[in-house]
């Protein structure tokens, strides 16, 4: 029989109520025994949608009230002393790490560890940081095992799935100011992991999902041969332990098939099939005698129906080499990525809603698939029939092709994607008009997204006051943050993007081709969520998106107010993409539409444009090799289409709020922003070394303080932080700016953090013009 798995369940809830009690909770509003109570709602919660579906494999442990990585660090006691030395309890340990803890009436201060994408996704995951004599702990009482009791205590078998060892340490890195190379670290973490399965086993676990994503990635030699010491001992536990199956997704794994080899100990092997269907055969030839084949079939990264007709065809391949015992059928990845369910929406036009499947859609794929290979595709009929009726009706409609925008496309030039002239030459032209002083202040666009805010858009959503009001609304709050940051004597201003739900699903409302959802989030960090639109056909831009708003704030700015926009590939990447036209087509569409807008507001006489692209190196292929030269091409053209429809007077920034640029510093330096502002707070100044030894020359703003935190900077810490910047950057190029927006925010803490700011910037700006 093949059985049915899912890797792992979305813990928001259908209501995003693991964000509510989460933020009720730091906020004082429940108790700590609210919490893990709601916590543990969710978990039986989502095990039951999975076993009422008939999903024969059930995640464990794929729950956390921040973050997976998050609890493998606290699993395991890789606690910084900094953290440690409060003594917290280790819920607010726990809470400490992810977003930082700042008590002053009792002397608590101290920063969050360093939060960074999670693979080529919007998730972003928080770094393991090793001491050079760091030491390992598995925790008295090991989630994986409370969690595993937990459901089964509810009648729900699970498979607690674990982030395996040599991933958790090619993710983690050293604190600042150790030098220990984290794999190194190997057989000290090893016992702990015995430890662990031996705990699991004596709960009566079975099965473990040991996940070890970084075999996607092209791996350093001491990473690739840590597999096999790891896992000859994990895989030799024998009844001491559960069987495991080790699970990669996100990229394919035959460039390290080798590793395989050392692997033939464990149950099974799982890989993603969604994104690398073609691993197939090379996988199942590495694969050992009895060792069986999780199919990720069903996308667990994207909103679309899965074809059954091709799902089916994949698994039988792998049916006919193995046999029905020796493979499942299984979501290609956890189905973190993608919404709670599509019951949730009711505004969805009939037609494009049958095209999707979200979370709780897709762990009723996985049976249907299985079932069909299983008893025959007669068992499952009515569903394959269904299925076939929704694919064809997506491919043949009419909603997803538009010849006006395929025109256009064709018509793009070379020069369109070349500002006019070389940066010297923008920078004198944008100096006669726009006057700023040495180590200029800025922020990056959004300024604290308040409740009222909250409230008033939603009102306005709901037609429950009128548009002219919430007009007057925005222009109040816009007229409010050009007070404020007059206020605070910053030298760029912004309008604070009051009137955006979020920087990408914004545009996707106004823009045609999108569609958007009402109650599809997404876990993107913490208890932040995203909506992300979904493009469903050739997208356009019916009418401007952002001028209004612009132009008023420029209207009542003192100072030079930036116009703000996210770029074309930000605006695919997060985005549901279409699965049926290359990403390059979409980002080229956006990048039309966008460069209109880009024209419209310097038309409007916004002299300074702010195209955000942070999700640029999140998309970059995770392999270098010639999939990725082809991403950069098409991923910059867009950029540089959508900005160089402007004169030498416009000054065009543009934004990352990522720090591992070292790798990606030519696609950077090729966008010819004017100003570029980057996250940095977080990371070792020294990477930015790289503008020094390729001789940038344009200017740059490394963020000087984290964002995702409400902790406040001290003027001192970011004087420090400037001046290690300036071991690397020119003074006559540097911006001072925070790491990304503010709209998660609070405003004491705002004001309070930007008035360090800009008193750390007019001391250097002393120092280095006397
Ligand atoms: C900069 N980042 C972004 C990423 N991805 C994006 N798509 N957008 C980004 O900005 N990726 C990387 C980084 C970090 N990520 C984030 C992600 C999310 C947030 C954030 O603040 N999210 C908000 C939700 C934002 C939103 O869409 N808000 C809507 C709906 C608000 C709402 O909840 N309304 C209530 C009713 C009103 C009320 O009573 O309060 C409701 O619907 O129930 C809006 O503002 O209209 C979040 O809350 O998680 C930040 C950084
Ligand atoms: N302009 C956006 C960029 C976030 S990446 C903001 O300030 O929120
Ligand atoms: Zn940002």
């Amino acid at each position: 029989m093949v059985q049915s798995s899912v890797l792992g369940f979305p813990r928001m809830g259908k209501l995003r109520d693991l964000k509510k009690a989460t933020e009720a909770y730091w906020g004082g509003k429940i108790s700590r025994d609210d919490l893990l109570a709601e916590g543990k709602r969710l978990r039986q919660e989502h095990w039951k949608i999975q076993k009422d579906a008939g999903v024969d494999i059930i995640p464990s442990n794929d729950f956390a009230f921040y973050d997976q990585v998050l609890d493998h660090i606290q699993l395991f006691g890789v606690i910084p002393e900094r953290y440690s030395k409060y003594n917290l309890h280790p819920v607010d340990e726990y809470f400490a790490m992810g977003r930082g803890l700042q008590k002053p009436d009792e002397g608590v201060d101290v920063p969050s560890l360093e939060m960074v994408k999670w693979f080529d996704s919007n998730y972003h995951y928080v770094k393991p940081t090793l001491q050079d004599n760091q030491t390992f702990k598995l925790a008295a009482n090991p989630k994986p095992v409370v969690e595993f009791l937990e459901a089964k205590e509810a009648g729900v078998v699970t498979r607690p799935v674990i982030l395996g060892p040599v991933s958790f340490l090619v993710l983690a890195k050293a604190d600042r100011g150790q030098s220990v190379d984290p794999i190194t670290q190997l057989d000290n973490l090893l016992p702990v992991y015995v430890e662990l399965l031996n705990k699991l086993k004596a709960a009566g676990v079975e099965d473990v999902q040991i996940d070890e994503p970084i075999l996607v990635f092209d791996l350093a030699a001491k990473a690739k041969a840590a597999f096999k010491p790891a896992y000859e001992k994990l895989g030799n536990l024998g009844a001491q332990a559960p069987r495991l199956t080790l699970a990669t997704y996100f990229g394919d794994i035959v460039h390290n098939i080798d590793v395989l080899s050392s692997l033939q100990n464990l149950h099974g092997i799982h890989v993603d099939l969604v994104r690398n269907p073609e691993q197939l055969d090379t996988v199942i030839g590495a694969l050992g005698p009895n060792q069986v084949l999780s199919a990720g079939v069903v996308d667990g990264r994207n909103i679309w129906k899965t074809n059954f007709q091709a799902a089916i065809e994949k698994v039988e391949l792998a049916i006919q080499k193995l046999g029905k015992d020796r493979v499942i059928v299984a979501t290609s990845s956890s189905l973190l990525h993608v919404p709670h369910t599509l019951a949730s929406e009711k505004n969805l036009d009939a037609e494009i809603r049958d095209w999707f499947s979200f979370a709780v859609e897709k762990t009723a794929e996985v049976v249907i698939i299985a079932k069909a290979v299983t008893e025959g595709p007669a068992s499952v009929k009515e569903q394959l029939e269904a299925n076939a009726k929704s694919v064809q009706s997506r491919a043949s409609s009419k909603r997803t092709n538009d010849p006006a925008v395929k025109a256009r496309q064709a018509s793009v030039t070379p020069e369109q994607h070349n500002r006019k002239s070389p940066f010297p030459v923008r920078h004198a032209e944008q100096g006669k008009s726009i006057n700023l002083p040495l180590f200029p202040t800025t922020t990056i666009g959004s300024f604290p997204q308040t409740k009222e805010i909250r409230i008033q858009r939603n009102k306005f959503t709901k037609g429950e006051i009128t548009p002219e009001e919430y007009e007057k609304f925005i222009e109040k709050e816009i007229q409010d943050v050009i007070k404020i940051q007059e206020e605070l004597d910053l030298d760029v201003f912004v309008h604070g993007e009051p009137e955006r739900n979020d920087m990408v699903q914004y545009f996707g409302e106004r823009l045609t081709g999108y569609v958007f959802t009402t109650h599809a989030w997404v876990q993107s960090y913490g208890s932040r969520c995203v909506r992300p639109p979904i493009i469903v056909g050739d997208v356009s831009r019916p009418a401007p998106m952002t001028v209004k708003e612009s132009k008023y704030a420029v209207s009542i700015s003192k100072k030079p107010c930036k116009g703000m926009i996210t770029g074309p590939v930000t605006c695919l990447r997060w985005s549901f993409p279409r699965d049926d036209v290359h990403q390059s087509v979409q980002a080229q569409q956006l990048a039309l539409a966008l460069r209109d807008e880009v024209v419209d507001l310097e038309a409007a006489g916004i002299q300074v444009i702010q195209v955000d692209e942070p999700a640029l190196r999140e998309g970059l292929p995770l392999r270098a090799g010639a999939e990725r030269e082809a991403y950069l091409k098409w991923a910059v053209d867009a950029f540089r289409l959508a900005t160089a429809g402007v004169t030498d007077n416009t000054q065009v920034h543009s934004h990352f709020c990522y720090s591992e640029f070292q790798d990606f510093f030519h696609a950077i330096a090729a966008l010819d922003a004017d100003v570029l502002s980057i996250e940095n707070s977080k990371s070792d100044a020294k990477l930015l070394k790289v503008f020094i030894d390729e001789a940038y020359p344009r200017h740059i703003g490394p963020g000087v303080y984290d964002i995702h935190s409400p902790r406040v900077p001290s003027e001192q810490e970011i004087k420090d932080r400037i001046e290690e910047m300036l071991q690397y950057l020119r003074p006559d190029q540097l911006w001072v700016n925070p790491d990304c927006g503010l709209k998660t925010r609070q405003w004491p803490e705002t004001k309070a953090a930007i008035t360090n700011m800009n008193n750390a910037a007019k001391y250097f700006r002393q120092k280095y013009s006397s």
